[in-house]
Parts: structure tokens; sequence; C-alpha cells
């Protein structure tokens, strides 16, 4: 490889937008890579355009380093990963399984519109997989009425605080992300203060340096006279090239023989980065999206868990009639989607609303843990979040 390497100066945070359907999250996330791009004083940070952000892997397959939906970019003190959310309800399965891995997110609401349906459940969920900080992006202030803003910001605040982020605390900047990318000064300085409100209020996480090496394989690909290369983030442990793994799902047991971050190579990935691993010796075929690469021997997959479930209410986008032992919804466990049956006990019913303690049998079997969250989806839409309690 004769890409310079990657060097490790900074904290690196994994971060993303979400928020409803069209209220400006791609916009904001070029706007900022262009401010950053542009701040001079060796800014690291590449400009990644608006239609570049959902670029087609086929584009970025050159490196082993594919993450379609992630950006980089760099502030004075941080590295940050920028997953951009996709605001459609169908999505919600990228957006559950990419907010696991988040540090911190950037809650786009548009000041013309307020909270709408998709706000709501994305903040639900964001608590749901532990996202512990957000910050709010009132995006569209350029277009909005100041007064109506206000009320927005109000709404947005009690939303938060309803889902126990503390909204009062919480930073919320008006941006322009469509005016900060047209480069007027009064928006790129907002874009400025929202990245500063990151900075400040999104603190560094506790890394898992220490425990054995896991990635959640988010894609697949090969690259020729290679190998296979499998894209994740780290969520915990670290893992150097000429390490022993074990790929869960496919049962094969391999070596690490190349790491990459943005197409950068590295010596070492550690819990939180973003990574490309290029596998030994693995069939492109045998591996999946869902699939668990680990230190070998430190994860046992299972199929039967109990857990605490909340049923979306009808009104978050949830069911409108309740569930009985023996519903069959897919669980999205880390990258993972695997079918199955649910057993309410004695209590045999859970309406929209209830937060229920279930025992659930997968079809196949996957990593499992105490503490993992998960959501519940059926019919492409999400009905419920829960939390791993005991496995077995
Ligand atoms: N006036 C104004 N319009 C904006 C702003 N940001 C985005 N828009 C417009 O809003 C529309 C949606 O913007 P996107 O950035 O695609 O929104 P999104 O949230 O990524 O949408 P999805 O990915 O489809 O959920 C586009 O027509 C943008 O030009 C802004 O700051 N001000
Ligand atoms: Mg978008």
């Amino acid at each position: 490889m004769s890409k310079t390497a990657y060097v490790r100066t900074k904290p690196h945070l994994n971060i993303g937008t979400m928020g409803h359907v069209d209220h400006g999250k791609t916009t904001l996330t070029a706007a900022i890579t262009k401010v950053l791009a542009e701040r001079g004083g060796g800014s690291t940070t590449p400009y990644v355009p608006f239609d570049r952000i959902d670029r087609a892997p086929e584009e970025a397959a050159r490196g082993i380093t594919i993450n379609i939906a992630h950006v980089e970019y760099e502030t004075d003190t941080r590295h940050y990963a920028h997953v951009d959310m996709p605001g459609h309800a169908d999505y919600v399965k990228n957006m559950v399984t990419g907010a696991a891995q988040l540090d911190g997110a950037i809650l786009v609401v548009s000041a013309l519109d307020g909270i709408m349906p998709q706000t709501a459940e994305h903040v639900l969920l964001a608590r749901q997989v532990g996202v512990d900080h957000i910050v709010v992006a009132l995006n569209k202030a350029d277009a909005g009425d100041p007064e109506l803003t206000d009320l927005v910001e109000l709404e947005v605040r009690e939303l938060l605080t309803a889902q126990g982020y503390g909204g009062d605390a919480v930073p919320v900047v008006r941006v322009s992300g469509l005016k900060a990318l047209e480069g007027d000064p009064k928006w790129t300085a907002a874009v400025e203060a929202l990245l500063d409100a990151v900075d400040t209020y999104v603190p560094v996480p506790e890394r898992y340096l220490d425990a054995p090496f896991l990635l959640p394989v988010e894609n697949v690909l090969t690259i020729t006279g290679r190998g296979t290369v499998v894209t994740g983030a780290v969520e915990r442990g670290t893992v150097r090239v000429g390490d022993r793994v074990e790929v869960l799902g496919a049962s094969a047991e391999t070596v690490v023989t190349g790491l990459e971050t943005f197409g950068k190579p590295m010596a070492e990935a550690q819990a939180g980065d973003s990574v490309a691993l290029l596998l030994r010796g693995v069939a492109r075929d045998t591996v999946r999206r869902g699939h668990v690469v680990a230190a070998p021997g430190s994860v046992v997959p299972g199929r039967r868990f109990s857990a605490r479930v909340y049923v979306l209410s009808t009104r978050e986008g949830g069911r409108s009639t309740p569930l009985t032992t023996g519903y069959r919804p897919q669980f999205y466990i880390r990258t993972a989607d695997v079918v199955g049956d649910v057993d309410l006990g004695e209590a045999a019913v859970a309406r929209p609303g209830d937060t229920v303690t279930m025992t659930v049998e997968l079809g196949r079997d996957v990593p499992l843990e105490t503490g993992l969250g998960f959501a519940v989806r059926e019919g492409g839409r999400t009905v419920g979040a829960g939390t791993v309690t005991a496995v077995g």
C-alpha cells in the first residue's frame, strides 16, 4: 500500500445527521465539509459535494475502504466520521444499525416545518440504541420566520426532554446548510457555531480498548487479486495487521492482512474507528452484512434471549393493534436482520406504548450479550426497540 497512512493525532468520534425527510440532512453534511475544507490553516478536510454523499459503492471501490454514507472531517480538536442518516422510514433499519455506533448525533429539524413524525422516531431510536448526546441544527433558518423558529425551538427542546435528553441544556443552533454551501458568511459562521457546539457538547466517549476485538460487518466486497474485505465500525477492542480473527456467521477463522480507514492504511484500528479489513482466504460469498468479526473464542452466538422491549405507540409510527405470543417480526441486532418468535409469557399481550418483557427465539444464531440494543421491525417499519436482559 503506497497511500499515506492514517495518523491518529486527535480523538476520533462518530457522529451523524438524523431527522425527518427533506429537512436538509445531506445539504448540511455537505456544508459542514465545505466550511471545514475552506477554513485554511492546513485544513485536512476534503469538501464532499451534496451529490457525492450518496455515492454508489462502485465509485468508491478503489481502496479497501467502503462506507457509502460516511464522510470524514476534522475540527481543531477532533477527527469525525459522519454518517448521513437517510430520512425515510424505510431506512430506519440503517439508522438503527448506524446509530448504534454513534457517539453523538446532529438532529436536523427544518425551521419551516418543525417536528415531524420521523424527527420524533429518530430521537426515540437514538435513545434506545444509547446515543447520549444530541445537538440540534434548526435548519432552513434563512427561510424561516424568527418567531415561528422560536416556537419550533421550544417544541424540539420539549421533545428532547420527554426522551430524557435534558432539552434545556441541549445546544440548538440556527443554520442554513443551503446558504452555507453558497458561501454566505452569515451562514458559514452558523455552521462553525454548530461544529463548536458538537466539539464541546459531545464528550469523547470511553472506548473499550482492552476488551476483545469485535466488529459488526456492514459491507462486504472483493478486491481482485487481494481477497475479501469487510467494512464496519469497531465496536470494541483493537485489531492489527497479522491478528487472527473469527468470522461468526461464516464460521471461519482467518488472519487480517490489511487495514484501512477512509482509504488510508493503518497499523492498528481501535474501538470507534470506521475501518475496512482485508481477510485472508475467506470466500466473498461466505461473509455477509450482519456477521461479526471478533477475536477468536471471545463471543458465543446464540438464538434465545430475554429482553425489555418498548412497543412504539401508534403516534410514533408503531402498530395500531397489540402484539401477542407467537408474533414473528424481524430483529435488527447490530448489523444483522433476523426473524424471531416472540413469547410474552403470562402477560401474553403487549399494546402500542407498553414496555414489556419477552423471550425471543431467533431463526439463526447471532452473537448475543446482556445490554445489547436492538430494533423490532415489521413490514418495513420499526415497531419496537429493546435491550437484551439475559441470554439463553
Ligand atoms: N431554504 C433552505 N432550503 C434548504 C436548506 N437545506 C436544504 N434545503 C432544501 O431542502 C431540500 C431537502 O434537502 P436535503 O439535504 O436533500 O434533505 P435530506 O434531509 O437529506 O432529505 P432525505 O435524505 O431525502 O431525507 C432540498 O431541496 C434542499 O435544497 C436550507 O438551509 N435552506
Ligand atoms: Mg439526504
